[in-house]
């Protein structure tokens, strides 16, 4: 299917999200869409995808006009978007999931037309389970996806649920497939099952439009891209376009080369960030070597876990001012770890002290007095509060000077946050309104200062490559002004930049501090891989439990 976009407008307020965007995507391609936080992007993809409708300028699908009032019309019209969260139901299972908004086949409860080829549409009065199951398996066979029916999509990883979504999306017969930041949070080699899937629909004479950060994803799946820049198509380019001209594109000549990622720039080295001030106690910032005495954070033979996995570690001890990263495949026990260390986790034993105090089976609280600040992953369900402003977050983290908030120094407060962070939004915007590397900035912005012990998830999830940047210079920051720093993150070249030691997580399994100096990249993935050597903690993994767990928990 051709879509074309033409003088597409959208505003919010005074934010021009999208402000007279026109391109073409070809069948048989694959379009990626780059830009900055806040570009105009996902804006763009909701107009696509029939979420919002734009107040100026006309989509054509094959030459058609269309006026898409919801997804639903979208669908209908052949445009599919796989969102970055899949919008698919924890408490089914895979088989229920992928039949949800199957349309009914003529006036039965029957499966619609298949989408195998040469294969009719099963119909009946009951919904023909075992049809189908046998066309599930069948199309994912296709595509080289292993999925049990039976599962309950809460267990599932990211990467298994955006499979199975992709083939229900296929299954209702969409021609143009809209994927928004495909390839965040997923493992190496369920991205490699997504490319070779898009490659093969590409192939089949899909349009395909990728959003992505990455460029490294841009630049192995894309046939052409355009870039938006404050809501106007900012240049298009055919691609092998070269990085540097891509990284011109996004942020005008602003970003030098050496402030890119080595991912970027094709293993050019790189300016490093200003690292840590030496040591106090002497004791070298990589190479695995450990604080004598006043760790910011020390783990003596804890354990901790979740329904599903047990985690042990037998010692840890990190200095002032150290940057510890977490490695692993997601949902290898590193969210468990992080929130363990903020006391939302109680271990079952063994010790947790943060700067010399014991906080062992204290609560959340008393890790906040001491100064312990926690960013989850998931900035929308557990970092922000969807309906409030920013300055309403700002007044909940304000510390009580009395009875009574004070509505001027918050707007204040907030106004100066904005600026520090310099996030796109005003001290009254909604959260949910903002950008997701706003929301990212909005999380970092309520995070109070002089904290000795900074717990993050996935820091530089869905930023550019400039605020990402960006967002490592504070924290960096912060570290020489001698917090303590544990991150978790699925990005393997921000665990090598960044950590001075790294902690391998593999199915519950955690290797001991590993320094960055002693790793390649090579090592690492093959570590996450589970070699994890012989100094690592074997754990058992717990027998499943019913009922499944809730969406988001760690997976
Ligand atoms: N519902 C909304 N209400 C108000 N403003 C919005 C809304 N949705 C988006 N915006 C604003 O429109 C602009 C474009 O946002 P959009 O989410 O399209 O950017 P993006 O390129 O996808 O960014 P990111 O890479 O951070 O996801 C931003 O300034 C954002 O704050």
């Amino acid at each position: 299917m051709r879509i074309e976009i033409e003088r597409v407008a959208k505003r919010f307020g005074p934010v021009k999200a999208n402000d007279g965007v026109s391109l073409t995507i070809q069948a048989g391609a694959v379009h990626g869409l780059l830009g900055e936080n806040g570009a105009g992007k996902s804006t763009l993809l909701r107009i696509l995808g029939g979420l919002l409708r734009p107040d100026a300028g006309r989509l054509l699908f094959d030459g058609r006009p269309v006026a898409l009032a919801s997804p639903a019309d979208a669908l209908a019209a052949g445009v599919g978007v796989l969102h970055q969260e899949p919008l698919d139901f924890p408490p089914l299972t895979v088989l229920e999931s992928y039949l949800v908004a199957r349309p009914r086949a003529a006036g039965a409860g029957g499966v619609a037309r298949s989408p195998l080829p040469g294969r009719g549409g099963a119909a009946g009065v009951f919904l023909p389970r075992r049809a189908a199951r046998e066309e599930l398996l069948a199309l994912a066979a296709r595509f080289g996806f292993s999925v049990d029916p039976d599962e309950h999509v809460a267990r599932l990883t990211l990467g298994e649920r955006q499979q199975i979504e992709l083939l229900r999306l296929l299954s209702l017969g969409v021609r143009a497939l809209l994927l928004d930041e495909p390839t965040t949070g997923i493992s190496g080699a369920q991205q490699e099952a997504l490319f070779s899937a898009l490659r093969r629909l590409k192939a089949d004479g899909k349009a395909i439009v990728l959003v992505s950060h990455k460029l490294s994803d841009v630049e192995a799946l894309c046939d052409r891209v355009t870039v938006l820049r404050q809501g106007k198509v900012a240049g298009e380019a055919e691609m092998p376009a070269g990085a540097d001209r891509l990284v011109a594109l996004m942020f005008g000549e602003a970003l030098a080369p050496q402030e890119r990622s080595p991912e970027e720039d094709g293993g050019a080295p790189l300016a490093p960030l200003e690292r840590l001030p030496e040591p106090s106690g002497g004791a070298e910032p990589s190479g695995g070597a450990e604080p004598s005495g006043g760790a910011a954070l020390a783990l003596e033979g804890v354990a901790f876990g979740d329904h599903r996995l047990d985690v042990r570690i037998a010692h840890l001890a990190v200095r002032r001012g150290e940057v510890i990263g977490l490695a692993g495949l997601e949902g290898s026990g590193q969210r468990l770890l992080l929130r363990a260390c903020a006391g939302l986790l109680r271990a079952r034993r063994g010790r947790v002290a943060v700067g010399g105090a014991d906080l062992t089976g204290r609560p959340y609280p008393a890790f906040l007095r001491a100064g312990v600040g926690y960013l989850p992953a998931d900035r929308r369900r557990e970092g922000l509060i969807a309906g409030l402003s920013i300055e309403e977050h700002v007044a909940l983290r304000a510390p009580r000077p009395g009875l009574f908030l004070r509505p001027r120094e918050i707007r204040r407060a907030a106004e100066r946050a904005i600026e520090a962070l310099r996030i796109r939004g005003r001290p009254d915007t909604p959260v949910e309104r903002l950008s997701g590397g706003n929301q990212q900035r909005t999380q970092l912005a309520l995070l109070p200062a002089g904290l000795a012990l900074l717990l993050l998830e996935q820091p530089t999830r869905g930023l550019d490559l400039a605020s990402a940047r960006w967002v490592w210079e504070q924290l960096l920051a912060r570290c020489r002004a001698g917090a303590a720093l544990l991150f978790a993150s699925s990005d393997l070249d921000e665990l090598m930049r960044y950590s001075d030691r790294l902690l391998v997580f593999s199915g519950g399994r955690v290797s001991p501090p590993v320094g960055v100096a002693d790793l390649t990249l090579d090592r690492l993935g093959r570590m996450i891989g589970g070699e994890l050597g012989d100094a690592a903690l074997p754990s058992a993994p717990r027998a499943p439990a019913l009922p499944p767990p809730p969406a988001g928990s760690d997976r």
